[in-house]
């Protein structure tokens, strides 16, 4: 690995075929609305979805997981305690842990969760939207439910301070999504404004993230070309017919399916990564 990642066109095919290729066990614990949606996105990567997620039963397939992902949409009791024993199970295993800390900040009960995971379990990636990362980074943010509102100019210090406190490569999604890694930054300039009108786009990328996690050696290759193969899918499903936002999140997972390593080839998305710091 070059101290660089490449943004090339050939570089990230490369990376969709090492996800292909290792085909990872991709354990979620995730919301009951975005449930459906997740195992397809990581069935389409081509990585193998399971959403295991029974307090007893969590922890022994993160064992056989080659990644996990734990997004805290659904914060019944019994899903609390599967999150902290599958992290912990994977922990011990290294297989990647992926966090979507959803909501983060707006109730106390989200509070407590987030602030005892984070404790618990050592997290290879996190990714929410600016109003959850922003939260987590210990500053000041407005999440409405799960929606980030406000405005976040300090988003990318903000990542880049969680990324150092927990060693985690964060992911902070919007408008232009920032992925942050312990000592470099970049800017990710790819996506629609379509994927803002429907519900579960950024759980989507939490499982996106998973499966690139189980299959990419280096974390931060993952995230980074995760982030960027995403939004370029969210793009091209604007090519596909469009009725209104219900066809767009159908053509999304037309568009992840059809978003081949050949298909990167043939793209030039250097202009879309910026290194920052
Ligand atoms: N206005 C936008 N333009 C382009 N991409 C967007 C826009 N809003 C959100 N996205 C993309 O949608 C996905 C979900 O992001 P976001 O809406 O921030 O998460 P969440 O759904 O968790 O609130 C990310 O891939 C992000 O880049
Ligand atoms: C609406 C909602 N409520 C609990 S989880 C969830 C889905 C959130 O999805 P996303 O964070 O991708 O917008
Ligand atoms: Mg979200």
């Amino acid at each position: 690995m070059t101290d660089e990642i490449e943004a090339t066109g050939e570089a990230l095919a490369r990376s969709l075929a090492e996800v292909r290729e290792a085909e990872p066990l991709v354990q979620q614990l995730t919301n009951e609305v975005t449930k459906n949606d997740l195992a397809n996105v990581t069935l389409s990567w081509g990585a193998l979805p399971v959403m295991a997620d029974a307090p007893g039963e969590a922890p022994e397939m993160a064992e056989l997981a080659g990644a996990i992902l734990l997004n805290t949409g659904r914060m019944t009791e019994s899903n609390v305690d599967a999150l902290h024993a599958a992290g912990k199970a994977a922990n011990g295993l290294d297989v990647p842990v992926v966090l979507d800390p959803v909501g983060a900040g707006t109730t106390p009960t989200r509070k407590e969760v987030h602030t005892s995971l984070l404790e618990e379990v050592e997290f290879d990636v996190i990714n929410g939207n600016y109003g959850e990362i922003t939260h987590l980074a210990g500053e000041e943010a407005d999440v409405k439910g799960v929606e980030s509102v406000g405005e976040y100019e300090e988003v990318t210090g903000s990542a880049r301070a969680l990324a150092e406190t927990t060693g985690a490569v964060v992911v902070a999604s919007g408008v232009e999504d920032v992925v942050a890694g312990s000592d470099r930054v970049y800017r990710v300039r790819a996506g629609d404004e379509m994927l803002s009108k429907v519900v579960g786009t950024g759980c989507m990328l939490g499982a996106t993230l998973a499966a690139f996690s189980g299959g990419l050696e280096d974390g931060l290759s993952a995230a980074l070309h995760g982030t960027l193969a995403y939004g370029l899918a969210g793009e091209h499903a604007t090519d596909l017919e469009y009725n209104g936002p219900a066809s767009y999140s159908v053509n999304l997972l037309d568009s992840i399916a059809g978003f081949t390593p050949g298909v990167a080839e043939e793209l030039d998305p250097t202009d879309r990564i910026e290194r920052v710091t």
